[in-house]
């Protein structure tokens, strides 16, 4: 029998969103914790890794983390991981005006996932998912970080304005979390 894997967060929109997306098709049982995870700089598989070497530090058992990072195109980017503390400094507000020297307000939200298996010095692996859109005035609800000034291609609404079941069918996290339930469905772990 698989021992559950705990999910670590601090961030309750992230725990909703992962709850409403799994809903009961994860072939793994699944818990969460809400610890403060430190926040890492590097490359962004990089900085999931050392986020889940962490957290399998303190739950000692099997971890899984996500990292999300807001990169603009015309900034090579960034901010990036770093978004956290942009939404901090400058709110949503503040975030398109970042681009506002540029013609290029395009953007990837990109959701990071790293499982591993609670050896904190073992391997973690990582799950990707992009969903490419562009930075707006903000727009919609203010219930989650910069939900209200992205967005995805092919929408005329914001993360924000899009009902909570189609953001979950078209986001970052979604893409990232189908990813995560092919390697656990394809690999008795
Ligand atoms: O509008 C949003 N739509 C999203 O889908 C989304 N996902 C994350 N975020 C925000 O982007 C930063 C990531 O930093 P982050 O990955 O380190 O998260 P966190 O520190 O809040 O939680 P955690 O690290 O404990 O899991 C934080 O400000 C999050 O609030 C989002 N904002
Ligand atoms: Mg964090």
């Amino acid at each position: 029998m698989s021992k559950t894997i705990v999910f670590v967060t601090g961030n309750a929109k992230k725990l909703e969103e992962v709850i409403a997306i799994l809903g009961k098709n994860f072939p793994r049982d699944i818990t969460s914790r809400k610890i403060d995870l430190p926040e890492y700089q590097g490359e962004i598989d990089d900085i999931c890794k050392d986020k889940c070497r962490a957290a399998a530090r303190i739950v000692n058992g099997p971890v899984v983390v996500e990292d999300t990072s807001l990169c603009f195109n015309a900034m090579n980017g960034l901010p990036g991981p770093y978004i956290k503390w942009f939404m901090e400094k400058l709110g949503v507000d503040g975030l398109p005006k970042m681009l506002a020297a540029w013609n290029d307000k395009s953007a990837q939200a990109v959701c990071t996932f790293g499982y591993c298996d609670g050896d904190p010095d073992g391997d973690v692996s990582i799950f990707r998912g992009i969903t490419d859109g562009v930075i707006v005035n903000p727009r919609g609800t203010r219930e989650f970080g910069w939900d209200a000034c992205f967005q995805p291609v092919g929408y005329d609404k914001t993360y924000a304005e899009l009902p909570k079941d189609i953001k979950n069918q078209i986001s970052h996290r979604s893409k990232a979390l189908t990813e995560m339930k092919n390697y656990f469905c394809n690999n008795l772990v």
